[in-house]
């Protein structure tokens, strides 16, 4: 059998970061070395040794970091999978156009996935929003994404990429953004023209579904050489 996948999160206090914790245990071909938040209060839970962000070049040997924390905190995941020439799979959105950059020149030395969301529909979504936008020509399109009141950032990553979807197919979209309760993630796509409207739409119930993703990808992305890949190349 074997060694398991010595993987990092990092991010791991937060919603996603504990339903990756959460995922990753039920797994025996990966091990969690490391769970890193921005502050710990405790040294190890369940097992899981916990660093603070600024303790990063402390933290054991792995093979791929799994990110979904703040654009604050990225700079460092992103330094630390540099060093280490571990691969990185990021989810964390409202990044800078510098840190995209970063990413695309961090991709010559290791291999990175960064996707605005993980899970099997919005990546059929964004095929059905391009072939629609592209059918369409000329349909008034609107994004509207609705999240939980905690979430920072407006429009979601994944609004944005719909978006380049829809204007891949021709469309010139505009956004709507709506910040309530807790939910989890919704986004619509809606196509309008006189007298009638088509809608695409992809409800997220449970954040296991982006957990799922992001660590199947992370097992995918270890041993391949540097590059930037998209989910679509980690996917079955
Ligand atoms: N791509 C996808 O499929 C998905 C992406 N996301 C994205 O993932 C990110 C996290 O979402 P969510 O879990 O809801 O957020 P939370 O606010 O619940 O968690 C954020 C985590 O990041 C940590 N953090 C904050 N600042 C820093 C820093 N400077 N350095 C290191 N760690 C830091 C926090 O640590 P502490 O608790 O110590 O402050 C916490 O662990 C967001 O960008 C969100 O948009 C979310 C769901 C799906
Ligand atoms: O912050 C969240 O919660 C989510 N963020 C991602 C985004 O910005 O698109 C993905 C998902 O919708 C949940």
């Amino acid at each position: 059998m074997n060694a398991p996948i010595r993987i990092l999160i990092h991010g791991a206090s937060g919603r996603m970061g504990q339903a990756l914790l959460r995922l990753a245990s039920e797994r025996t071909d990966l091990e969690v070395i490391a769970a890193v938040s921005r502050k710990v209060e405790s040294r190890v839970i369940d097992g899981v040794p916990r660093f603070a962000a600024n303790e990063l070049s402390g933290v054991p040997e792995f093979d791929v970091a799994i990110d979904f924390s703040l654009p604050e905190g990225f700079d460092g995941i992103l330094a630390a999978c540099l060093s280490r020439r571990a691969g990185l799979v990021s989810g964390t959105t409202g990044l800078s156009a510098a840190q995209q950059d970063a990413l695309a020149s961090a991709a010559t030395e290791i291999p990175v996935v960064w996707s605005a969301n993980y899970s099997l529909g919005v990546a059929v979504l964004n095929d059905l929003v391009e072939r629609a936008a592209s059918a369409l020509a000329g349909w008034d399109c609107d994004i509207v994404e609705s999240h939980h009141v905690h979430k920072k950032d407006a429009p979601s990553g994944t609004a944005l990429a719909l978006g380049a979807s829809a204007e891949r197919g021709g469309a010139q979209p505009r956004y709507a953004s709506i910040r309530a309760g807790d939910i989890v993630g919704e986004h619509l796509v809606q196509f309008a023209a006189l007298g009638e409207r088509v809608e695409l739409v992809h409800r997220a119930t449970s954040r296991d579904i982006f957990a799922r993703g992001a660590l199947h990808a992370a097992s995918r992305l270890t041993g391949r050489p540097a590059g930037r890949y998209r989910l679509r190349d980690l996917l079955d």
